[in-house]
């Protein structure tokens, strides 16, 4: 039974709790089906374990940003937190540790800065490798998905282990493996068997594989940690584990927070955070563009006549660009890269639009509702850029672009995602122009869902528009 004036919701059954009521493949349309039914914040059970769901713009303010402290925790008892066992920074408590560990990162990252390399010169010299790649196989088909994650991921590797890897290499391999299986297996059956039926922990299924897995490269990572401790020069750091040990050094015998195995998780979360996600958006941005040649064109047109025969862009050259800008955050908005964010608990007891929810209560975002939310948009269905122009044809932002989250829990990786969207997406599109390749059928936009939603497969032609 829900508590006293708990948000209302179906009647869940006996050890499933609602969860034969949603396609677990995509729940999204069912969540949004029950909203209508029992309002913008309504409550499913995930077994036993009641869960309440926040659904569009105005009622996600109220939680996250009013009452941003009350709903800035994470939960206990999921795969992704046993995994972590709640340290680093993603599925970290509410609390010192979480705080420390995210200023820290945000401040590594936007330093980087440190070393040789600016952040700008990192993400320019990985999509060269893309870059050549498409060349090589211009007039081919190709299968965009492995590649644009491979530079997401080394564009990581490079601030935080200070050098990138090459695509065939041991551990970069293992690593994207592991972070493919794992995130199939969180997001499948098998995460919500995990997660709502704790009995079943310890018996040899597939979820044993993402904790094994997931061992082994915190282990590499482990190797790469000391070998930065043999090779350091103190407070001269290369990168975010050098920083990390400088941290360390600072604070004397009791580092607390700053450990070993902080570090480790905290590293493996900013991986898995950052390549999955911008790799999936920016292969939603390239299908859309091949799905409509003319905004392809326009995007074209506009790339050239701003770097006017510059090499390359810069981050700044985003200002001169409104058009691109906007095909690129309406690539966001029509992907929906996290559609129910990470999941969060509620920090205290606490109210949401005049219910009551205890503290340690599940909370989900439905990002994907505020994004295509009909009253927040001029075209809240299909592709058009126009979103995000004003009427003189400027660049703007309506408050529900949110595909980053908003309050305390906010993404940290947001400035370098846009950056790398940006450079990513301009430079390949000054050197090469995208094709849906003939007898493909018809383009399916409909997205394969998961933590991190993705397009589903496809193949693509490029041709060499400049050297
Ligand atoms: C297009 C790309 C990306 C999208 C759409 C995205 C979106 C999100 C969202 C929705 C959250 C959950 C926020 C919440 O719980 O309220 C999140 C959290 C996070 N993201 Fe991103 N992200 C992207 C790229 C990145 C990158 C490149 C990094 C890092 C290098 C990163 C690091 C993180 C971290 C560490 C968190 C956890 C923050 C916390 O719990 O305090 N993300 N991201």
């Amino acid at each position: 039974r829900r508590p006293k004036n708990f948000p209302p919701g179906p009647q869940p059954m006996p050890i499933f709790g609602n969860l034969l009521q949603l396609n677990l493949e995509n729940p999204i349309k069912d969540l949004i089906k029950l909203s209508d039914q029992y309002g913008k914040v309504f409550s499913i059970y995930f077994g036993s374990r009641p869960a309440v769901i926040i659904t569009g713009m105005d009622a996600m303010k109220e939680a996250l940003v009013t009452k941003a402290v009350d709903f800035a925790g994470r939960p206990d008892g999921l795969l992704l937190s046993h995994l972590t066992q709640g340290k680093g920074i993603i599925m970290a408590h509410y609390g010192t540790s979480w705080r420390e560990h995210r200023r820290f990162a945000l401040m590594t990252l936007r330093n980087f800065g440190l070393g040789k390399q600016s952040m700008e010169q990192r993400i320019l010299g990985e999509v060269s490798y893309v870059s050549d790649h498409l060349e090589k196989h211009a007039g081919e088909l190709i299968d965009p998905q492995t590649l644009f994650h491979n530079a997401s991921c080394d564009i990581i590797c490079s601030i935080m282990f200070g050098s990138r890897y090459e695509y065939e290499h041991e551990f970069f391999q293992a690593m994207i493996k592991m972070m493919a299986e794992n995130s199939k297996i969180a997001n499948g059956p098998w995460g919500m068997i995990y997660d709502t039926m704790p009995l079943l922990r310890n018996l040899p299924l597939p979820f044993q594989t993402a904790l094994k897995d997931y061992h082994t490269v915190k282990m590499y990572v482990l190797d790469i940690v000391n070998e930065h401790r043999a090779s350091r020069t103190p407070n001269k750091p290369r990168d975010v584990i050098d920083g990390y040990l400088d941290e360390m050094d600072k604070r004397g015998e009791d580092s607390a927070p700053f450990e070993e195995d902080q570090m480790l998780t905290m590293l493996l979360d900013l991986l898995f955070a950052g390549t999955d996600t911008t790799s999936n958006t920016i292969r939603a941005a390239v299908l859309y563009l091949m799905a409509y040649p003319d905004i392809q064109e326009r995007c074209h047109q506009e790339i050239d006549s701003v770097l006017n025969g510059k090499e390359a862009p810069s981050f700044e050259d985003r200002h001169h660009m409104p058009f691109v800008q906007a095909v690129i955050h309406e690539s966001q908005r029509a992907a929906s890269t996290l559609p129910l964010s990470v999941f969060h608990c509620t920090t205290k007891d606490t109210e949401l639009t005049g219910y009551q929810i205890p503290k340690n209560t599940l909370v989900i975002q439905n990002l994907s509702s505020v994004l295509f939310e009909e009253k927040q948009w001029k075209h809240p269905h299909g592709f058009h850029p126009d979103n995000f122009l004003n009427e003189q044809g400027e660049f703007e932002k309506p408050p529900a672009f949110m595909p980053f989250s908003i309050g305390p829990r906010t993404c940290l990786g947001e400035g370098l995602a846009r950056m790398e969207l940006y450079l990513i997406l301009t430079t390949l599109l000054l050197r090469f122009q995208f094709i849906w390749p003939e007898g493909a059928g018809e383009p399916d936009f409909t997205p394969v869902y998961g933590v991190t939603q993705a397009p589903r497969p496809y193949k693509m032609m490029v041709k060499l528009r400049r050297k």
